[in-house]
C-alpha cells in the first residue's frame, strides 16, 4: 500500500519504545552484521503497525463484503455470437422471429460485436482505480446475465477463491421487470446453481441509482455541455430525453406494488424535469423538453410505451425545431441500443426531417458517475452492517430501496425465485 499523504508521519520513537530483539539484544551492534539504525528501524516498525491499522480500518468500510460484481446485460463479441446471445435473451417471451432477425441485422452491420463489453471492462478498470484512490481494496469482478463471463462462473471462481459475500452493482439504474427484478431472478439463480454445487454464496445489490447524484448530477453536466455548445453556434436546443421502451404493462406494475405503479415512467419524467430545469438556470435560458422512448419490439399489437423517439424528432420537426439535443438518460454506457437505434436510426430520421441532433455521450466512465458508485457500495456495506445512512437524493429525496419490497417490479409470465429483496 502507499503510504497515505495525508497521514501524520510517525513520531520519533521515544529510546524507551526502540524494539528489543528475540535474544534480548537490540539489534544494533550485531556482530558481523553492519550496524542497523536502531532508530531508523523502529520508524519502520512503527510505519508497519500503522499501515496495518490504516489498512483494517479502510477494509472494515467495505465490510461484509468481500468482492463488488459489476452484474450487467452482456453482449455478442462475435457474429458466431450474435443468434445465441439473441436466443438466451429471448428465451419464452414471444418476440415474433422478423425481430430477432431484424435485431441480429442490428449486430452484424458493426461485425456481430456489441460494445457492452468492453465498456463494462472499462467500468470495472475505472471503479477499481478509484477504489484505489480511496485506499479501498476490494476486486471488481465481472458478470453478466446473457454472454460470458456468465454470472453463476464469477460466482463459482469468487467462490473458489474464498470469497462468499458479494455486493452487485448492476449497469441499470431504473425501477422496473428488466431492470431489477430480472437482474434479481438471475442472481438468484446463479446462487441456485452453487448451491447445487454445495457451495453457499450471498450476494446484495446497491439500490437502483436513478436519483443518486453520482449518477443523476452527471447526466445534468452532459446535457448541459450539449445544451451550451448548441447556443454556442446560436440555435435554441430542444431536450429530448430517451430512454428504453416497455410494455405498457410492464410500466405500470414497476415499483412497489399495483396501486402505485407506473414508477419506470415517473422516474425517467421526474429526472428528465429536474435536469431541463438545472440546464435552464445554468445557461440562462428556458428549455423545451420531452421524454421519448426507443428499441420497441415485441408484437405490433401490444402497446408499449411512447411517443417512438423517431416519431417524435419528425413531430418536432413539423413545428419548426431545428437543433435537438439528444440525451439517452435511460442508458450507463454507449452499447448497441444507444450506437444502433440512436446514432443510426435516429440521427438517419434528424437528417430526414432537417433537425440538427447532438447526441448526448451515456455516464460511461465519467468520473462523477463512477464515484458514485463507489459511495453507493459503501452506502450498502454500511447498511449491511445496520449502520445509519442517509442516502443522498437527486430528484426527490426517495432512495430506491437496496432490498427490495414484496411484489415490486413483478415477473408477469412466471413467478421465480429473486435474490436481493424480501420475496
Ligand atoms: C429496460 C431495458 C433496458 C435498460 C436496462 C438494462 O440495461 O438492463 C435494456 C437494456 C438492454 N437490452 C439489450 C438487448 C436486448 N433487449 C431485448 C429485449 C428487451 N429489452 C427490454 C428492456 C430493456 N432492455 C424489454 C422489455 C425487451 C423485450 C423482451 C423482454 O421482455 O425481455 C433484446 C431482444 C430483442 C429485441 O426485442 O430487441 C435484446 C437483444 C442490451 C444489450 C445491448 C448490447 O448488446 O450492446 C441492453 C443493455
Ligand atoms: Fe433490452
Amino acid at each position: 500500500m502507499n503510504h497515505p499523504t495525508d497521514a501524520q508521519p510517525p513520531a520519533e520513537p521515544r529510546p524507551e519504545e526502540v524494539p528489543v530483539g528475540p535474544e534480548g539484544t537490540t539489534s544494533a551492534g550485531t556482530a558481523g552484521v553492519p550496524p542497523v539504525d536502531p532508530v531508523a528501524q523502529a520508524q519502520d516498525e512503527v510505519v508497519a503497525e500503522l499501515e496495518e491499522s490504516l489498512q483494517q480500518e479502510e477494509d472494515s468500510r467495505l465490510f461484509p463484503y468481500q468482492a463488488v460484481v459489476l452484474t450487467s446485460f452482456g453482449g455478442p463479441e462475435g457474429p458466431e455470437e450474435v443468434m445465441p446471445f439473441l436466443r438466451r435473451v429471448t428465451a419464452g417471451r414471444g418476440i415474433p422471429d422478423e425481430r430477432l432477425e431484424e435485431v441480429a441485422e442490428h449486430y452484424l452491420h458493426f461485425g456481430g460485436r456489441s460494445p457492452i463489453n468492453d465498456q463494462n471492462r472499462a467500468l470495472i478498470e475505472a471503479l477499481g482505480q478509484e477504489m484505489q484512490r480511496r485506499g479501498l481494496t476490494l476486486p471488481v469482478l465481472f458478470g453478466n446475465r446473457n454472454s460470458e463471463p456468465f454470472l453463476d462462473d464469477t460466482l463459482r471462481q469468487a467462490h473458489e477463491e474464498g470469497m462468499t459475500r458479494l455486493l452487485a452493482v448492476t449497469t441499470s439504474a431504473y425501477s422496473c421487470y428488466s431492470s431489477c427484478r430480472q437482474y434479481r431472478e438471475d442472481i438468484a439463480a446463479a446462487i441456485d446453481t452453487l448451491a447445487a454445487e454445495g457451495r453457499t454464496v450471498n450476494v446484495d445489490k446497491v439500490r437502483q441509482y436513478w436519483n443518486h447524484p453520482g449518477f443523476s448530477r452527471a447526466n445534468a453536466r452532459l446535457v448541459t455541455e450539449a445544451a451550451r455548445s448548441v447556443m454556442e453556434g446560436g440555435g435554441m436546443p430542444h431536450l429530448v430525453f430517451v430512454t428504453h421502451s416497455l410494455p405498457v404493462t410492464m410500466d405500470d406494475t414497476s415499483g412497489p406494488g399495483d396501486d402505485e405503479g407506473n414508477l419506470y415512467s415517473t422516474q425517467h419524467l421526474q429526472l428528465a424535469d429536474a435536469i431541463t430545469g438545472e440546464v435552464g438556470a445554468t445557461l440562462g435560458v428556458e428549455l423545451e423538453h420531452d421524454l421519448t422512448y426507443c428499441s420497441r419490439s415485441g408484437p405490433p399489437s401490444q402497446p408499449w410505451l411512447e411517443p417512438d423517439v423517431n416519431d417524435h424528432l419528425r413531430a418536432l420537426a413539423a413545428r419548426g425545431v431545428r437543433h435537438v439535443v439528444l440525451a439517452p438518460i435511460g442508458f450507463v454506457s454507449d452499447h448497441m441500443e444507444v450506437v444502433f437505434d440512436l446514432d443510426t436510426e435516429a440521427v438517419e430520421t434528424a437528417q430526414e426531417v432537417g433537425i440538427e441532433l447532438s447526441r448526448v455521450p451515456t455516464v460511461g466512465t465519467d468520473a462523477e458517475f463512477v464515484s458514485g458508485l463507489v459511495d453507493l457500495v459503501l452506502e450498502r456495506a454500511a447498511e449491511a452492517r445496520g449502520e445509519m445512512v442517509a442516502p443522498p437524493c437527486w430528484p426527490g429525496d426517495e432512495p430506491r430501496p437496496s432490498v427490495c419490497r414484496p411484489g415490486c417490479c413483478p415477473n408477469l409470465r412466471v413467478a421465480k425465485p429473486a435474490a436481493c429483496g424480501t420475496d
